[in-house]
């Protein structure tokens, strides 16, 4: 078995908790919840999604034979000479579906602090440092814990309130990007102000121009 990778790149973590923060993406391809495919988008159970993870052929991506060479693809990605504050967001498609305790070992044998987003199908190796999860509407969600809880907001028939017994340690929506983003980013604010222990999640990088 080899993992198969769309693409490596470095950038600011866009979202969530950790906006502002430098960090290795390392976006695996396959995802249980789409196809990725244009013409599969109205059957799928996620609809809305924003990203191509299809394939291998992006920057930096491939099939890596091992943990650790797919960890020395991520370390690669790491400007030369800063040891410290590293830090991987394994991501998608969904990553769960490839990422093991093998790769979180050889990722934090290089000093890496591993975040990971994930759809909540499907439950994480041990030893990941940040869980980040995002409930998928007409997708059982398994994982029931973490640090995080991002909620794609709104999503049809589904109150973000709805999660809040679940033992996350921070709750937050983040506005659907698609053509109603103006609109929905509204939404989301007036969600954060009517539920005060929800925060807005907004996609930064998309402000600013950046990956
Ligand atoms: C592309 S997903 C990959 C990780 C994983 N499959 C998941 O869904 O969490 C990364 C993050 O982007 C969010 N996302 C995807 N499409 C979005 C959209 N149209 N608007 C806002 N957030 C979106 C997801 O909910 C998730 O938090
Ligand atoms: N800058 C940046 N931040 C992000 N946070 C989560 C992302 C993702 O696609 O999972 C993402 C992304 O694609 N870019
Ligand atoms: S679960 Fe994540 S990667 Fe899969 S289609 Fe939805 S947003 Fe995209
Ligand atoms: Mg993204």
């Amino acid at each position: 078995m080899s993992y198969k990778i769309k693409e490596i790149f470095y950038t600011l973590q866009g979202e969530g908790a950790h906006a502002g923060r430098p960090a290795v993406f390392c976006r695996f391809s396959l995802c249980n919840l789409w196809t990725g495919r244009e013409r599969d988008r109205p059957r799928a159970i996620c609809q809305f999604c924003d990203t191509d993870f299809v394939g291998t052929d992006g920057p930096g991506g491939g099939k890596f034979a091992t943990a650790d060479d797919l960890a020395d693809a991520v370390e690669a990605a790491w400007p030369v000479g800063w040891e410290s504050n590293r830090m991987v967001v394994c991501t998608g498609g969904e990553p769960l579906l490839q990422l093991d305790e093998a790769v979180v070992e050889a990722l934090h044998r290089r000093g890496f602090y591993v975040a990971v987003e994930t759809n909540g199908t499907r439950l994480p190796p041990p030893g990941v440092d940040w869980l980040c999860v995002s409930p998928k509407v007409g997708a059982e969600l398994v994982v029931k814990r973490g640090d995080e809880l991002k909620f794609v907001y709104p999503q049809k028939g589904v109150d973000p309130a709805s999660f809040q017994h679940l033992d996350f340690g921070t709750f937050r929506v983040q506005p659907m990007d698609g053509p109603d983003a103006v609109a929905n980013t509204a939404l989301a604010v007036e969600y954060c102000l009517n539920h005060p222990t929800w925060q807005l999640s907004l996609q930064t990088h998309k402000y600013l121009g950046i990956a």
